[in-house]
């Protein structure tokens, strides 16, 4: 395409004005643009993928009536979202992200536009909800992981032993892992049996795999009549998650909150800060919580997708017990502070998700950008093509091969001599006896850094969960993995949808058999 734009950048303190041209794309039709051909694929991102062979790893494309730009390798990607975060900062205006979020989608951190309200909400939520490794937020994290987990094994094994039938598992994880957030943001649990817990967990699955799919909607709103019915569903899910919020969780703690006493938890911080800070909203509150309370849903798909791997490849299973085995000896649960003693557990996880290849959330351009020399004007939708990164030769050999040992690495490490037990782990040397000289021995960790693995996304609209999905996933996982063997009545069952780390809210059932 030949078109030429103007476009505005403020580079070294001015404004100038320069003729960029739009990056190169397929020709577009009217109404649907090149919609059409994202429809021969099952994931947008494969379709992307393919289209970056032919127009480059930079183009443009529009999709219905929305001008978009996609990016296609690691370069492009940290221009997009470090040199141009802040232009390239707002989310697409997308009918369903407002329906989820009482007809606004500024009220939700991950849809809105960027604003100060953002940084603030930001700000707010870091301490709890995006810990440090060593602080007391941290291992609270810890603490009601491992307790919450020992319950779920509790229920798992009543289960079992009931009968050996292969189980619905994903619903009792994401009771689980809703339990994990609640009791570690709000310190409140609810009751397995709990019927309206059961429904609120139930609807926050069906918005997670909902905002994992597009739909031809979200570019020809045009369409909205026909959408009508969907539509009223997300806004009918959304509100009684709202409710149950307020009523179960909000209202009793307003009842009891102490202003004088130390922190508590995150609801507690959030009260504070409308107790004392008149311009602050009771409504965003209710819905911080509702955000963050709603990434127990990724974490319970993140763990089935753990368990799927496991069943679909029986060594990696053997290897993550091996590792768990060496470390517990089988006399106690796996608690968060063994992460860094069970890397080829840890490396699952990731290779999970760099396997599912969950997408950036779309992000787009608030002012004129220049991207590598090519205009992006005010209003594109800008996708970053992670699956690429995820799937491409270049970043990976065998990217279509299941291996968690791609994230590990050899360490040398000083170890005591004489030491009596062979794992090779750090709490070993730690044990063996004092007073002889140090040995070098090689032992596994999880790579530090892979700069173009970035699941949870970088720059100024990065992921703040990170820290959550990780231990949290690890210690549900790990204390699974202990104490099940985890396999499939048929393996093509296991089908998971590409760069997607949601599954379907009924999806398949698996079988767990106890371990001796
Ligand atoms: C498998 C789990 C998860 C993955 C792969 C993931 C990934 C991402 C990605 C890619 C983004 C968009 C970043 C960008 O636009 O550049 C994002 C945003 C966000 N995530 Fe996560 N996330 C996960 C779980 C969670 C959890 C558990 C929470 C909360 C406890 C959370 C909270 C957020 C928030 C609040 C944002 C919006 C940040 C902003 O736009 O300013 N995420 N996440």
């Amino acid at each position: 395409r030949k078109t030429e734009r103007w476009v505005k950048t403020n580079k070294y303190g001015g404004v100038e004005t320069a003729i960029l041209r739009t990056a190169p794309g397929p020709v577009c039709w009217p109404i649907i643009g090149s919609l059409h051909l994202l429809g021969g694929h099952e994931s947008p991102f494969q379709a992307f993928t393919e289209l970056s062979k032919k127009y480059g790893d930079i183009f443009s494309v529009k999709l219905g009536s929305a001008d978009c730009v996609v990016v296609n390798n690691l370069s492009l990607i940290r221009e997009v979202l470090n040199q141009n975060g802040n232009v390239v900062a707002g989310r697409p205006d997308f009918l369903r992200f407002h329906k989820l979020f009482a007809g606004d989608r500024n009220n939700s951190l991950a849809l809105c536009d960027w604003s100060n309200l953002q940084l603030r909400r930001r700000n707010l939520a870091r301490r709890h909800c995006g810990p440090k490794q060593h602080t007391d937020s941290y291992a609270r994290i810890g603490t009601v992981g491992t307790f919450e987990s020992v319950e779920l094994i509790q229920t798992l094994k009543g289960l079992t032993s009931r009968s050996d039938a292969s189980i619905d598992l994903k619903p009792i994880l994401m009771k689980s892992a809703m339990n994990m957030f609640s009791n570690y943001m709000c310190s409140v649990r609810f009751d397995d049996e709990d019927l309206e817990f059961q429904k609120i967990v139930d609807h926050f699955d069906e918005i997670f795999w909902e905002i994992n799919q597009g739909y031809a909607v979200d570019f020809l709103p045009w369409l909205a009549p026909f959408y009508k019915k969907h539509m009223e569903k997300l806004s009918n899910w959304s509100q009684d998650i709202r409710s149950f919020i307020l009523s179960r969780i909000v209202e009793q703690r307003e009842i009891s909150l102490d202003t004088e006493a130390p922190e508590k938890d995150f609801l507690d911080g959030l009260l504070r800060v409308l107790h004392e800070d008149p311009t602050m909203d009771r409504n965003t509150i209710i819905f911080m919580l509702e955000d963050f309370l709603g990434g127990h849903s990724s974490v319970g798909n993140l763990v089935m997708l753990c368990l799927t791997a496991v069943a679909r490849d029986p060594e990696v299973g053997r290897k993550i017990r091996q590792e768990i085995d060496a470390v517990t000896r089988g006399k106690r649960p796996v608690g968060l502070t063994d992460r860094s003693h069970l890397p080829y557990t840890e490396a699952t996880i990731l290779e999970c998700l760099r396997y599912a290849s969950s997408p950036i959330v779309p992000h787009v351009a608030t002012e004129n950008a220049n991207i590598s020399g090519y205009g992006i004007e005010k209003g594109t939708v800008v996708f970053i093509n992670n699956y690429v990164l995820n799937n491409s030769e270049q970043y990976g050999s065998e990217p279509e091969k299941f291996d968690p040992s791609r994230f590990l690495e050899k360490t040398r490490v000083r170890t005591r001599r004489n030491s009596q037990c062979d794992s090779g782990l750090e709490s070993d040397s730690e044990r063996a006896p004092v007073g002889k000289p140090d040995v070098e021995r090689e032992m596994l960790s999880v790579k530090k850094n892979i700069p173009h693995f970035i699941p949870f996304s970088i720059g100024k609209r990065t992921c703040i969960g990170q820290t959550m999905v990780t231990s949290m996933s690890f210690t549900m996982f790990a204390n699974i993995m202990q104490s099940f063997e985890v396999g499939v009545e048929n393996i093509n069952d296991l089908r998971q949808k590409p760069a997607c780390v949601a599954l379907p809210k009924n999806t398949y059932k698996m079988h767990l058999i106890p371990r001796k």
